[in-house]
């Protein structure tokens, strides 16, 4: 790795270049440099917070400036002192902070169990490196398999915690659910459920849905069914662009009714990352799909022919992942990428589980040092 350490400074209008060793550089504004001045009167190093108001920003520029390998100081017009580190300014290159706030998806179709992760329970719960696994499967694959977790609602618990904490929604925090119409939904039936996202009328859909099965007795089917949400939407891009362009746009209302819950949503059913064109969310949910008006024929017609053909994708039995949950090893899936599924199912089948939040499931990524 190219050293980061200061070759030179120069100044360029009312911004600062400053050159690096490893011969790239950055153009610091003047405004950028203030905002970032680290002194006890700019910035709380206690609480990694800016001290003052954007609107109090003076409006000034550096009247000189000074540097060596490791520091570049300014003095204001204001007669205001800053200090900077190389390390600190070197972070700022555009190409790649951007590159490096990318997730990186491994994307996949079929039977992908030799590629991800099952690791078990006392190595996830007990090594940051079990841990790290875990994440990056999640990363990588969208999905990851516990096992050794102790067939109870609150052995399963202690796996949702790691994960990143229990996210309550209308549904509890944990659930157990089996065939008992606890809520108005058909995961609470032995009804088959074609390949689906959780929560499209949310106005955030839960980040990861984690299935223990506890038990499934005196009954057979309830197979578990996932597809990689993402290599659907870029097989979609490939085929029939202008379906794949139409999902990107077209917001889809989404609802969710029971007494005492009205839920809706309209989101398109492929986010993408405007920046980077990365797919960053599928909310793919046929059932839970809101009646909706159109403002022409074409949008109407183009909403039923991009939605079926992706359909297809997620229906093709070659494109997806089908195995049958063991009590014993929990799964656990990326709500925003990955779809899940299961057939129908007779006798007595009990799942634990809970949702974890996108927010709380990448900072554990994040503190774990997977992700920036
Ligand atoms: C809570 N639990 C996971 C058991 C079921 C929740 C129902 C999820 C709903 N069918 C949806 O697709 O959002
Ligand atoms: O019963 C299952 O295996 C999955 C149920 C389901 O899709 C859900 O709860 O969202």
């Amino acid at each position: 790795m190219m050293s980061k350490l200061i070759e030179r400074v120069s100044v360029v209008d009312r911004a600062l270049e400053v050159h690096f060793e490893d011969r790239k550089s950055i153009k610091f504004e003047d405004c950028w440099l203030r905002d970032h001045c680290r002194c006890p009167s700019c910035y709380h190093a206690e609480t990694y917070q800016r001290a003052n108001h954007i609107l109090d920003l003076p409006d000034v520029t550096f009247s000189s400036f000074d540097y060596n390998k490791s520091q570049l100081f300014i003095t204001w017009s204001d007669n205001h002192e800053s200090t900077y580190s190389h390390k600190f300014l070197s972070q700022f290159n555009y190409k790649e902070w951007r590159e490096s706030r990318r997730l990186k998806p491994l994307l996949w179709h079929g039977n992908i169990h030799n590629k991800v992760l099952k690791i078990h329970v006392d190595d996830f719960l007990n090594s940051i490196d079990g841990a790290k696994r875990v994440f990056q499967s999640l990363l990588d694959y969208g999905v990851a398999l516990i096992s050794g977790v102790g067939v109870s609602l609150k052995d399963t618990e202690e796996v949702c915690k790691a994960l990143g904490g229990v996210q309550h929604t209308l549904f509890g925090g944990m659930w157990q659910f089996s065939t008992k119409a606890d809520h108005a939904d058909t995961a609470y039936t032995n009804l088959p459920l074609a390949a689906h996202n959780d929560n499209t009328y949310f106005t955030e859909a839960s980040g990861l849905q984690i299935l223990h099965c506890l038990e499934h007795k005196n009954g057979k089917g309830g197979e578990t069914i996932l597809v990689d949400g993402f290599n659907g939407a870029r097989e979609l891009k490939k085929e029939f662009p202008e379906d794949f362009d139409f999902l990107t746009k077209f917001k889809v209302e989404a609802e969710y009714i029971e007494d005492g819950y009205h839920h809706t949503y309209s989101a398109p059913v492929i986010k993408v990352n405007s920046d980077t064109g990365d797919i960053v969310q599928i909310r793919f949910n046929v059932y839970d799909r809101a009646p909706m008006a159109f403002n022409s024929g074409e949008n109407c017609r183009s909403y039923y022919r991009s939605l079926r053909n992706l359909a297809k994708y997620y229906e093709n039995e070659s494109n997806q992942w089908r195995f049958k949950l063991q009590p014993g090893t929990v799964m656990v899936m990326d709500n925003f990428r990955v779809l899940h599924g299961r057939t129908s199912f007779s006798g007595s089948r009990v799942l634990a589980g809970s949702y974890v939040s996108r927010s709380d499931w990448l900072n554990r990524a994040r503190t774990l040092n997977l992700i920036k």
